[in-house]
């Protein structure tokens, strides 16, 4: 510490620094040619002027978001340190002391005010000292006894370690200073890992939009204070690491900034949507890029647009979500009613192509009738927003709609989660037993998706509610009446699993009175309409944003294996990366698009679009039923072709320089680099 406090008469003689004082001894011995480069001299008379009190408010003021964050942990730091004559002091990043906490009773009156407020303890003025010489070094690090360079802070033992802000950034110090006779080992470890608490509370706070990711090489250690956590923009790009996640990831911080999800964590950041789709997601294993496995949890904040992507998402609440330890997802609530989106009704989906027309002719026919209906299709061509439209525009929809997914409950879970169950049925059920979902739909409508997933044995019990209309929960004994009109959804192929015997006959003929099938994107034929009007719905908070002709045309030309929800989300993220005005343009799409892109896709592009990247599409107010221009299309050319073009273009917009033509277009600049030898010589 610095700011000169007196050496007590009974102190002259202070040890050196017991073992594990400070983690590199030279850093002393540096700090102190600093201290003496600076012109200070051990005996200097202590400095214990106060700064003004506007200087310190000023300090206060632009040091709020460390203050918000530390303070609490400082209580709790304190805490462990409690009765031990010592001080729990928080400073700027220049040193200066901006709140304290603890006993001064072991300085004496005229050194008490060394360590209030506003006291300088920067290497600069005070010498070596824990927090001058942590602020210089980045480091943590204990000061103990005569290690301190001015003889008036002899008698102290002082452990101290930096604050990283998110942006990697040293923002502030905490210290833990105290008598030296007080010295304890431990300290400096608390103090370490209190720094590391307020920095990980900093990260919970910051970047609204952002990605989160929780990781560690243990799944026990997640949610812990040594839990590595990265972030990044919806589109993937790196944001911030804390110093665990660096050191994990293997990288520094200012490495890492060239990095993007894909690239450190080895799948696209798209990919995480389905990863840790569900209520409660557990951890999963994915591979850094070094090789290390790692168990991860992921976090979106509600403001993310992801959040809003699945009609299963509880209002206000985070869909992508599995909070760390006993988060949200724990304590949320009983699920809430399922959000009724605009986009559930029959009419809303019928948006001009014909396949999709005659399943919602078909559907009204039947609605109201009892008939079960079961939708086919892909991955992602809406059949949950279908079974939700069924349910919205029939005279059920003032009664529950209640969706169970086959595939993402346990085998072991399904029964009781279906069928409920009665107090004291099996070891782990709750106390008061549990409604099964068949009943909570009473009234309304059951939603079985992935029907397929429906285990062999829970065929025939399922099979006899349809039938029979009562339920019987586990341990009851007794049955009871339920109306529920059904619908399910797979996109597997059920004759072929009957043929397999892996999926009963009867129970397939009782639930496909109707049997619809959702087209994939690919095949529909008012693609430009649908993306218009997802377009029109992402803008709802009054964004104007159109869609460049470039970019339609790709979505036309692209096989989007993952329908709706893929082209849903990577909207969604070009919205967010437009702004509140604008064109999505090529450069506005995530990474990993843009380099499947880059590998080419079966249908040409015409190649007069490749010349320029289009004039502004601007979305209309209503959606626009007109077709947009086709281009005359010469044979033979090439998705790749359009990046390169793009490349060029920016490279040339911005003379040569790899990284910013990188940003600007949203790849990294190894993408770039790779297709150096294909680009004209002029650009690079
Ligand atoms: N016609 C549509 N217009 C706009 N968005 C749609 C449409 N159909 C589906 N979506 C959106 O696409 C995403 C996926 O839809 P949905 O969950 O209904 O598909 P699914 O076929 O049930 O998928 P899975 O088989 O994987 O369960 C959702 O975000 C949904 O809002």
């Amino acid at each position: 510490m610095s700011a000169g406090i007196h050496t007590r008469p009974d102190e002259g003689r202070v040890g050196a620094a017991p073992a594990g004082a400070s983690p590199n001894p030279d850093l002393i011995g540096q700090s102190h040619r600093r201290s003496q480069a600076y012109g200070i001299t051990a005996q200097a008379e202590p400095d214990f002027s106060s700064p003004s009190r506007g200087v310190l408010n000023d300090a206060l003021d632009e040091n709020r978001f460390l203050f918000q964050h530390a303070a609490p942990v400082m209580e709790t730091l304190y805490d462990q340190i409690v009765n031990t004559h010592s001080m729990v002091l928080l400073t700027s990043a220049r040193g200066m002391v901006l709140h304290s906490l603890g006993d001064t009773d072991f300085l004496e009156k005229a050194s008490r005010v060394a360590l209030t407020p506003g006291m300088d303890w920067s290497e600069q003025t005070k010498g070596t000292n824990a927090i001058g010489t942590a602020l210089t070094e980045e480091e943590a690090l204990t000061v103990h006894g005569n290690q301190h360079y001015l003889n008036a802070n002899k008698f102290l033992t002082c452990s101290a370690a930096p604050i990283f802000d998110p942006y990697g950034q040293v923002i502030g110090a905490l210290d833990v200073t105290g008598d030296h006779r007080s010295f304890h080992q431990h300290t400096l470890a608390l103090v370490r890992m209190s720094a590391q608490m307020i920095e990980n509370h900093m990260f919970a706070d910051i970047f609204p939009k952002a990605i989160r990711i929780h990781f560690h090489t243990r799944s026990e250690f997640l949610g812990t204070l040594v839990e590595g956590i990265a972030v990044f923009s919806p589109e993937g790009r790196f944001i911030s690491a804390n110093r665990s996640g660096q050191f994990q990831i293997g990288l520094p911080f200012a490495a890492l900034k060239a990095h993007t999800f894909s690239s450190l964590f080895g799948i696209p950041i798209s990919a995480l949507f389905e990863l840790f789709s569900g209520a409660m997601p557990n951890p999963k294993q994915l591979v850094l890029h070094n090789g290390v496995s790692v168990w991860c949890r992921v976090k979106v904040k509600t403001a993310h647009p992801w959040s809003a992507t699945r009609p299963d998402a509880p209002q206000g609440q985070q869909a992508f979500t599995a909070e760390t330890g006993q988060g949200v997802a724990a304590h949320a609530p009983a699920k809430p009613p399922v959000k009724k989106m605009q986009l559930s009704s029959l009419q809303y989906l019928d948006t001009g192509d014909p396949q999709v027309s005659s399943v919602i002719h078909k559907l009204r026919m039947v609605s109201g009738k009892d008939i079960p209906v079961m939708i086919l299709g892909e991955t992602g061509t809406g059949k949950d927003l279908l079974a939700q439209a069924i349910h919205g525009d029939s005279d059920r929809s003032g009664q529950p709609f209640v969706s169970v997914n086959c595939a993402s409950i346990p085998e072991t879970l399904i029964e009781s989660e279906l069928f409920g169950y009665e107090e004291g049925a099996f070891t782990g059920a709750r106390k008061k037993g549990a409604i099964g979902k068949i009943l909570q739909a009473h009234g309304g409508t059951l939603f079985l998706d992935e029907i397929g997933d429906m285990p062999k044995h829970l065929q025939a019990r399922l099979l006899r509610v349809l039938q029979e209309r009562r339920v019987s929960p586990l341990g009851a004994g007794k049955e009871v009446d339920v109306d529920v009109a059904v619908v399910c959804a797979t996109h597997k192929n059920i004759k072929d699993m009957i043929a397999r015997g892996d999926f009963r006959e009867d129970l397939y003929y009782r639930l496909n009175g109707l049997v619809v099938r959702l087209p994939a994107l690919r095949e529909r034929t008012d693609f430009e309409l649908v993306v218009r009007k997802i377009l029109k719905a992402l803008c709802e908070n009054g964004e104007q944003i159109g869609i460049s002709p470039e970019v339609m045309n790709i979505f036309k030309r692209y096989h989007w294996p993952g329908n709706f929800r893929q082209l849903h989300n990577l909207m969604r993220t070009a919205v967010v990366m437009v702004g509140c005005q604008g064109v999505i343009e090529l450069s506005h799409l995530p990474d990993d698009f843009l380099e499947e892109l880059e590998h080419g896709l079966p249908n040409p592009i015409p190649s007069r679009l490749m010349g320029s990247i289009g004039p502004a599409q601007p979305l209309p107010d209503e959606p626009n039923t007109a077709p947009m221009p086709e281009p005359a299309a010469p044979e033979g050319s090439r998705l790749e072709d359009v990046a390169l073009n793009a490349m060029a273009q920016m490279l040339r917009l911005h003379k040569g320089n790899v990284s910013a033509a990188a940003k600007a277009l949203g790849v990294s600049r190894n993408t770039i680099y790779r297709k150096k030898d294909l680009l004209p010589p002029d650009v690079l």
